[in-house]
């Protein structure tokens, strides 16, 4: 379990009072996350989430929390921050920066088919669109940079083997954000991490995209990158589900018609986008944070899926 900082029921009831939302009843803490300490809460007007913010400032707050009303006012699926009687999103708990945020229904859609794959696409897609007039800007905080700074950290953990695929996919990546057709890729605001745990499912009804904490501006093609080497794979390979991944694309070019800049960046992007989470995972394993419990996540996995996208040419996006 990922909780950081513990927040008893005490605790919670006497900072609740600034919300309209009546007395809690209930907190309980979340396992699965990696990032921030989560409780699910419930009051006297209903079910919601709070987060305490382990790593994100109360600088860069505001762009996670306004991104996602702004997309909640827009139709897209998402959790809506509730504010206090004085109309703010973003509060103080226990010295560290926390926001309380309504519940979505459903669960997880741990064993995606292409119908799932769909409704991510054209969500992801809408998300992309009603983000364009976001006004705040705020670079991926997981983007070149940082893998650029991460890399020569989790360097000496690796074996050779690994050691020479990371340099390599370096100077690949990097030689691919210099061309023309990369900078001309269509960007804004992005999630940046739509992995099957941070979408709800009600049956086969999407309910909401989550778990906005690392989202920034960046292209859209990166963003489904990431969403396809997650929801589009076999997850003890690695490899790309055909079927998956036209049913992702499909419905995301339906909302949202691809460019021939993005079909010329697909195949890097995807590499890049694999790329990103074996360096967060590696640098998670080998320099974990103190938690009451924690468990991370596995780096060979995407490892695996960088190789396979170096070796196999994934579907066309159209
Ligand atoms: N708004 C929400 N509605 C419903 N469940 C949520 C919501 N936010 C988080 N959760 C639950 O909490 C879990 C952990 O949240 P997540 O945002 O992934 O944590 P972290 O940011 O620490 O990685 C999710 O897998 C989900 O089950
Ligand atoms: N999705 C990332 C890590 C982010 O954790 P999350 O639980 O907040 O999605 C990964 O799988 O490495």
């Amino acid at each position: 379990m990922a909780v950081f900082t513990p927040v008893t029921l005490d605790d919670l009831n006497q900072w609740i009072t600034q919300f309209p939302l009546g007395k809690a009843v209930a907190i309980k803490g979340i396992a699965s996350g990696i990032e921030n300490s989560n409780f699910f809460i419930t009051t006297e007007s209903g079910e919601y989430v709070l987060t305490v913010f382990e790593v994100l400032t109360f600088a860069q707050l505001p762009f996670y929390l306004q991104l996602m009303r702004h997309l909640a006012e827009r139709d897209v699926l998402v959790p809506a921050p509730v504010a206090n009687r004085d109309g703010e999103i973003l509060h103080t708990l226990h010295g560290k920066p926390a926001a309380i945020v309504s519940k979505l229904a459903g669960s997880h859609q741990m064993a995606p088919q292409p119908l799932h794959c769909g409704a991510v696409g054209a969500m992801l897609a809408r998300m992309h669109l009603a983000a364009q007039d976001f006004p705040l800007h705020q670079p991926n905080l997981r983007g070149l940079d940082w893998w650029r700074t991460t890399t020569p950290i989790v360097l000496p953990y690796l074996s050779p083997h690994n050691r020479d695929l990371l340099l390599a996919e370096m100077t690949f990546q990097q030689a691919f954000a210099g061309t023309d057709a990369a900078r001309r890729l269509p960007h804004g605001p992005i999630h940046a991490d739509l992995f099957r745990n941070n979408v709800m499912f009600d049956g086969e009804q999407l309910t909401g995209f989550f778990d906005f904490y690392f989202a920034g501006c960046d292209s859209w093609l990166f963003d489904l990158a990431v969403t396809v080497n997650d929801w589009c794979i076999d997850l003890d390979s690695g490899r790309l589900d055909v079927a998956r991944v036209r049913g992702l694309l499909d419905a995301y070019h339906a909302v949202r018609p691809f460019s021939a800049d993005e079909r010329a960046a697909w195949q890097p992007m995807l590499r890049g986008a694999a790329l990103r989470f074996w360096l967060s995972r590696l640098y998670d394993f080998h320099l974990p944070r103190e938690a009451e419990m924690l468990t991370p996540h596995d780096p060979t996995h995407f490892e695996r899926i960088l190789r396979d996208r170096i070796a196999h040419p994934a579907p066309d996006l159209f």
